[in-house]
């Protein structure tokens, strides 16, 4: 029992590192999107590609059995991340 157990969890290990390395590198295109936006004087956050993104990553979700409720926090939770982000990079050109 307890190998399998280990066994597992090396991995959910294995998953975790592959979900830091996946938001590192999410995060080093939002910054690029930032720094284009406070060149061109546009606001940090865009609620309507935010509204495209939720409703296809809740599809996406259903069709792998992910509960789409948890899809959607969880991409408000980084794209709130990305915002303030955008909010500093603009402050810094200010
Ligand atoms: C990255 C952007 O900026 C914000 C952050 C988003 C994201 O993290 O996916 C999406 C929309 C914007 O509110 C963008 O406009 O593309």
């Amino acid at each position: 029992m307890l190998e399998e157990l280990y066994a597992i969890r090396g991995s959910i290990d294995n998953f975790d590192a592959t979900l830091v390395y996946l938001l590192a590198e999410r995060f080093k295109c939002t910054q690029r999107v930032g720094r284009l936006k406070a060149e061109h004087s546009l606001p940090p956050s865009d609620p309507g590609r935010e509204a495209a993104q939720i409703k296809r990553l809740r599809t996406l979700a259903e069709d792998a059995e992910l509960d789409p409720a948890f899809a959607e926090k969880f991409l408000n939770f980084i794209v709130s991340e990305v915002i303030q982000h955008h909010r500093a990079i603009a402050a810094d050109r200010a």
